[in-house]
């Protein structure tokens, strides 16, 4: 079976980026993945000055509109980098919030797919033909996460074996 899902009040919602789940990475606090993701586009950029405006949107609408403004200069290695920023940030909402994680590894192995209507890159797209990169994203969490969880028992065993 494939997950779709792509807005916040629709199934799964809590995988789209705008879902209302904050982090916290290098001392900063962002709202959403989106927050930080549309700020990371600018981080040494001549427009860098926007960095600070898009972490204090009120919503992740808001800040997505200022990060995907076209007359901004975006950081030159932007596409290079995007996957990476976009990896980190996923990663880090879902070890910050418990209830989501488990709505994630309860998916178990089914295939994950950002229900975009216009995003080839991140989603599926109109035709279901897209990348789908944040679907992809999601699941290697996923999967990282398992593996930190199977460590953790194994070295709390450990530790009990040893007392
Ligand atoms: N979920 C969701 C969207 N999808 C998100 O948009 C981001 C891509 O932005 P950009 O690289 O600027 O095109 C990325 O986080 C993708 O998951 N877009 C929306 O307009 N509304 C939404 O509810």
């Amino acid at each position: 079976m494939t997950i779709y899902f792509y807005k916040v009040w629709q199934p799964y919602g809590c995988f789209s980026n705008f879902s209302p789940h904050s982090i916290e990475i290098q001392g900063n606090y962002w709202l959403t993945v989106e927050h930080y993701y549309q700020a990371q586009k600018f981080v040494g950029s001549v427009d860098a000055v926007i960095i600070p405006i898009i972490r204090a949107s009120k919503t992740p609408e808001e800040a997505a509109a200022l990060g995907r403004c076209s007359s901004r200069k975006l950081r030159p290695d932007w596409d290079l980098v995007k996957t990476t920023v976009m990896r980190e940030a996923v990663l880090i909402k879902f070890l910050t919030h418990a209830d989501i994680r488990e709505t994630l590894l309860n998916t178990g192995n089914e295939i994950l797919v950002e229900n975009s209507p216009c995003d080839y890159f991140w989603g599926c797209g109109a035709d279901k033909t897209g990348q789908n990169h944040l679907g992809k994203i999601l699941m290697s969490v996923r999967e990282e996460i398992r593996k930190l969880q199977l460590l953790s028992v194994c070295s709390s065993e450990c530790l009990e074996n040893r007392s």
